[in-house]
């Protein structure tokens, strides 16, 4: 298990954006949060700037589309350029459909579970993602403090996903700092989103290393040297 760091780009200065993806080209992905005022209370970027964004920077994209109705809007983030898409199942009408064409397009297929959503309805539809998103917050807004009552529903995850054999990536997003990737990694995350910890410090590059650095201290598993491969 190869541990990621995702810099998510809403806690970077937005007038500056395309400076802001190169601060962290070190990482493995970054996490472009896609917000539509409707299914979180706050409204961010849409396909046009994730599709600059995607010039601006070498560093695969990690789309986290916290918006309704993402069966229609998904795929027009992998054509703008997402290595990776993330829908979620409390707005998807149809996540295994939806998951197939995000997949059929090109990108890593994701699933997002928001804090009250158990994993467990969900145990049958693994096999058709790549990568699961437990979210550590509420989505919405960065800055928020971790859910320490996530831990369990991380573990249990991870349980679900050994059981399977399978390869998904368990991904972790919301509160995500150097005083918390170590509960994450223990309770088997694998890819870690984390905003402000990155661009709240004075040199985003060296907080991702450091967090990389403590999510490997705490499972002994190495990290990847920066771009993860995008491929499945
Ligand atoms: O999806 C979201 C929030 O809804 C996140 O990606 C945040 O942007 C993470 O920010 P921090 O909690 O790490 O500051
Ligand atoms: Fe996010």
């Amino acid at each position: 298990m190869a541990l990621q760091i995702s810099p998510s780009i809403l806690s970077a200065d937005f007038s500056r954006l395309a400076d802001e993806a190169k601060a962290v080209e070190g990482a493995d992905w970054l996490h472009v949060d896609v917000m539509d005022n409707h299914f979180v209370p706050n409204l961010t970027l849409g396909v046009p700037v994730v599709e600059a964004l995607g010039k601006a920077t070498d560093t695969p994209m990690d789309c986290h589309l916290m918006i309704e109705d993402p069966d229609r809007w998904a795929p027009q983030y992998v054509e703008a350029g997402a290595g990776s898409v993330t829908f979620h199942v409390e707005a998807a009408a149809a996540p295994v459909r939806l998951a197939r064409e995000i997949r059929a397009k090109g990108a890593r297929a994701s699933m997002a579970l928001k804090p009250a959503t158990p994993i467990e309805p969900y145990e049958d539809l693994l096999p058709e993602l790549d990568m699961l998103l437990v979210m550590t917050v509420e989505p919405g807004f960065g800055g928020q403090a971790f859910l320490d009552i996530m831990l369990p529903k991380i573990r249990r995850t991870r349980q679900l996903i050994d059981k399977h054999g399978l390869e998904l990536w368990l991904q972790v997003d919301g509160g995500v700092s150097a005083a918390t990737i170590e509960r994450c990694a223990e309770a088997g995350a694998d890819v870690f989103v984390a905003g402000s910890a990155v661009y709240g410090a004075q040199d985003p590059a060296k907080a991702v290393s450091e967090l990389r650095g403590l999510a490997e201290k705490a499972t002994g598993a190495p990290g990847t040297p920066g771009h993860a491969a995008t491929g499945r």
